[in-house]
């Protein structure tokens, strides 16, 4: 019998996209939003990462923080092999970025990297036009941009200028330069234990910092270490779990934590006994709370309110964590530095200022107020406790000893404030380096 008649016009078989390219996708939408539209990486994470394969995600992570991270100098090696800036539009912006940040700091063989990219950019309707370029300029940055990052040795690159500027006039231009090398690793694994520390440390292979949390150089997903799923213990920076502790003994006290949500705090003080009352006025994060106090098997109280009409109480202790400009949590939100503007600084500061008032007005007579905020901004953290005693000068200070929380007493400012730094608590290994930028405060309410 004769073959079938093959038509030339048969259409070919679809062509598999190459691997790793939709993760490539999604890390430029999530970059283009960052950096082109100032939108919140935590905000746009979940429902990106939902969309692709699971064993994906940790890259497209990491293909994010690290544009994001070294944004900078990402844009300093680029400009070297670009003559002016191209019309591309974001994706073509995204896609440059991404190739030149694997080429320069991540495992991937540089063909891959470039030919990556190009495909983002053939993929896109503005972007299209300058595949060609792209192709060109990330080769040179394959063959000449290593030696071009030598050059780079301001660690300010990385920084956007009016932030560094605000950390040279607070810190000093030395300190500011430690601040923004900090911020170009990732941060540890840290961990609030239950109980038994040292244990833990040696069961996961991480160290127990004298603060008492457990540190590991961060891999891997986080809901497969032991001691998750059985609640022994909980994610937080070493630095945020400092300010619950100023509290003292909190065990059988009736203790408000306003703005309470996801709830490291509140599991902290329930851990110690108190009776929490959680205060947040976002239902979704609260959600996340209850979800926190349910593996870990704590209890509190959980109030979805406006803390500034919040009418509970009154309380023995309320620890105020008030909404700020995170700028102290750059390592862990690499976005936040090129998301924030200097009027979200002044905007947050008035609302501190006001929900201070209110925190004090929830606490009971000879009770303790702490107030904290992961700022590294002077507005947010010494300036507000200024301001706050000249409104309320019967209020007092009730100073910080290093001691009581296990602290490099040069995190305890003159005043006897607590002034935690991203270039604090170095240590040889990056990965076991720095604290998130926390700033708190002890008063007592007479
Ligand atoms: C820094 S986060 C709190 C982190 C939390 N304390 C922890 O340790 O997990 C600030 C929180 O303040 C909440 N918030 C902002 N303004 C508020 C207000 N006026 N009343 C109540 N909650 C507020 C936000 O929803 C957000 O959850």
């Amino acid at each position: 019998m004769a073959p079938p008649h093959r038509s030339a016009a048969r259409p070919r078989p679809p062509v598999a996209p190459p691997p790793g390219l939709a993760a490539r996708r999604v890390a430029a939408e999530l970059i283009e939003g960052v950096l082109h539209h100032g939108r919140p990486l935590d905000e746009a994470l979940d429902a990106a990462l939902a969309a692709v394969a699971e064993r994906d995600r940790a890259l497209v992570r990491m293909l994010v923080a690290t544009v994001l991270r070294r944004h900078g100098t990402l844009r300093a090696v680029l400009s070297r092999f670009l003559t002016r800036a191209p019309k591309g539009g974001p994706r073509l912006d995204a896609a440059l970025l991404l190739g030149a940040a694997q080429i320069l700091f991540l495992d991937v063989p540089d063909h891959a990297a470039v030919d990556l990219s190009v495909r983002l950019a053939q993929a896109d309707h503005a972007a299209r036009h300058y595949a060609g370029l792209a192709n060109a300029v990330l080769r040179k940055v394959a063959g000449e941009g290593r030696a071009a990052l030598a050059e780079l040795t301001d660690p300010g690159l990385d920084t956007p200028d009016w932030l560094m500027a605000r950390w040279v006039k607070t810190y000093g231009a030395e300190t500011a330069a430690a601040i923004a090398e900090a911020h170009r690793h990732e941060a540890a694994l840290d961990l609030s234990v239950k109980d038994d520390g040292a244990g833990w440390a040696d069961r996961l292979g991480g160290r127990l910092l004298a603060t008492g949390t457990v540190r590991l150089a961060a891999k891997g997903a986080v809901p497969q270490l032991a001691g998750f799923s059985d609640g022994a213990w909980w994610v937080q920076d070493a630095a945020a779990a400092l300010p619950a502790r100023l509290l003292g003994a909190v065990n059988g006290l009736a203790v408000a934590d306003l703005c309470a949500a996801p709830g490291g705090k509140t599991l902290q003080l329930a851990a110690a006994g108190a009776i929490v009352t959680a205060v947040d006025r976002t239902e979704a994060r609260l959600e996340r709370l209850r979800q926190n106090l349910a593996r870990t098997r704590l209890d509190a109280k959980v109030v979805c309110a406006d803390v500034l009409t919040f009418d509970g109480g009154p309380f023995d202790a309320v620890l105020l964590d008030a909404p700020c400009s995170a700028t102290g949590t750059i390592r862990r939100h690499p976005d936040v530095a090129w998301t924030k503007r200097p009027q979200d600084i002044a905007a947050l500061a008035e609302l501190q200022a006001a929900l201070l008032d209110r925190a004090a007005a929830l606490v009971k007579p000879g009770g303790r107020l702490v107030y904290c905020t992961c700022s590294l901004e002077a507005e947010e953290g010494p300036r507000q406790i200024a301001a706050l005693l000249e409104r309320r000068p019967e209020l007092a200070r009730l100073p910080i000893l290093a001691g009581e929380i296990g602290a490099d007493p040069a995190w305890i400012t003159d005043a006897g404030d607590l002034r935690t730094l991203p270039c604090h608590l170095t240590d040889p290994d990056p990965a076991m380096s720095g604290l998130d930028g926390f700033f708190a405060a002890r008063l007592i309410v007479p």
